[in-house]
């Protein structure tokens, strides 16, 4: 009998996505890490062990056909003709970071996670564009998981598809991943809709790495499909023109050396989201316009990280002063917060150990 498949360590980094003006299309990837580690040993009808440590561990669902790795994991296996999870598969662990539904894109990095996760099992050696195909089948924003898969400050669209292709990428997220009802046959969802090929592209940005991104993060969750359901379906020539003047300065400003403050926080405005999102997450707008390079010398520029309630504060130096200012700001409104000062990193690894 041949010896169990080594040891796989998946790790996908924390992202930021929008950085003011770019709303569903830019993302940042930071030092925060989920980390899986997945054992295997001699085929066995027994159920593998899903067990968690750090955010979300008392939370998440441990049942492989709720939690949503491994739900995603599952569809990748079934897309690709395999029925279910490996035999051989014993456990997987889950280390977790990154805090959820505070804007810094833990279900991207869950949905990453998990289409690596169904490569690693399936040993299907997917390239980096088709795992990213598989990616944007769930979650349909590409900011979070691109910058999540391929790391850095990353710019990408969704391709319009031809219109066979098009249906199959507006499937409904429950229905890509339907929620397996335990009761229901074992042929139940062994037919997910495949994703068309080539449905993301995306650039990555020059990065001036004295830049470093002080997160703010307040202790309350909001979801993301709530803080979308907030924004308007139409928008003014006046407002798109503003945000796309910021956007096109900004992917270059942020890789200049020396980073210019004057350029980068005007550059970071945005009238396409965080107007509308104020009302969710009392003292944005403060916190936005009150801090400034002039008040904090150092900072470059403060937006909403994601969908929020998470602030981004890009620096050079003087961060303790930034996210105490930020802190006192939400205190006023009753809102206590954490504040880390990250990095912008590389994006997800697969290693055997
Ligand atoms: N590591 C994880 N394992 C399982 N589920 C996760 C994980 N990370 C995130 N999720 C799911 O995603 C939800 C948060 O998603 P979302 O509202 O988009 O917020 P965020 O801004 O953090 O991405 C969590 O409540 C949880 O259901
Ligand atoms: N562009 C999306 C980004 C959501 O990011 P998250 O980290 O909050 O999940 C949006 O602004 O809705």
């Amino acid at each position: 009998m041949s010896d169990p498949r080594p040891t796989v360590e998946i790790t996908v980094p924390a992202t930021s996505a929008n950085i003011g003006p770019g709303f569903d299309v830019v993302g940042l990837s930071l030092s925060l890490y989920l980390s899986l580690t997945v054992k295997f040993g001699l085929p066995s009808s027994n159920p593998f062990a899903i067990t968690y440590s750090g955010e979300g561990a008392n939370e998440v669902p441990l049942d492989p056909y709720r939690n949503l790795l491994t739900r995603v994991a599952l569809y990748v296996l079934r897309c690709n003709n395999q029925r279910s999870f490996p035999a051989d598969l014993v456990s997987i662990h889950v280390d977790n970071q990154i805090p959820f539904g505070r804007g810094l894109g833990s279900s991207g990095a869950a949905v990453i996670a998990g289409v690596l996760l169904g490569n690693v099992l399936g040993q299907f050696n997917l390239t980096r564009e088709r795992l990213l195909d598989y990616a944007l089948m769930i979650e349909r924003h590409p900011d979070n998981v691109t910058a999540a898969l391929v790391g850095g400050f990353v710019g990408s669209y969704l391709r319009e598809l031809d219109p066979a292709a098009t249906v199959a990428s507006q499937v409904p997220l429950s229905e890509v991943l339907p929620e397996y009802p335990p009761d229901a046959g074992e042929n139940w969802g062994l037919s997910p809709p495949h994703p068309p090929v080539g449905i993301g592209h995306y650039v990555k940005f020059n990065w001036n790495s004295s830049i470093k991104a002080v997160a703010i993060i307040p202790r309350f969750e909001l979801s993301t499909a709530k803080a979308r359901e907030a924004l308007p379906l139409q928008y003014s020539r006046k407002d798109l023109v503003f945000n796309m003047q910021r956007l096109a300065v900004l992917t270059t400003a942020l890789g200049q050396s020396p980073p210019d403050p004057e350029l980068i926080y005007e550059a970071m405005k945005d009238r396409v989201h965080q107007p509308y999102r104020k009302a969710l997450i009392p003292g944005l707008p403060a916190v936005t316009s009150s801090i400034t390079p002039e008040t904090h010398p150092g900072l470059l520029g403060i937006c909403l990280s994601g969908a929020g309630p998470t602030i981004l504060a890009l620096a050079t130096q003087n961060f303790m002063a930034i996210a105490e200012s930020a802190s006192k700001i939400f205190a006023e409104e009753n809102i206590q917060v954490d504040w880390k000062v990250l990095e912008v990193v590389g994006g997800s690894e697969v290693k055997e150990v």
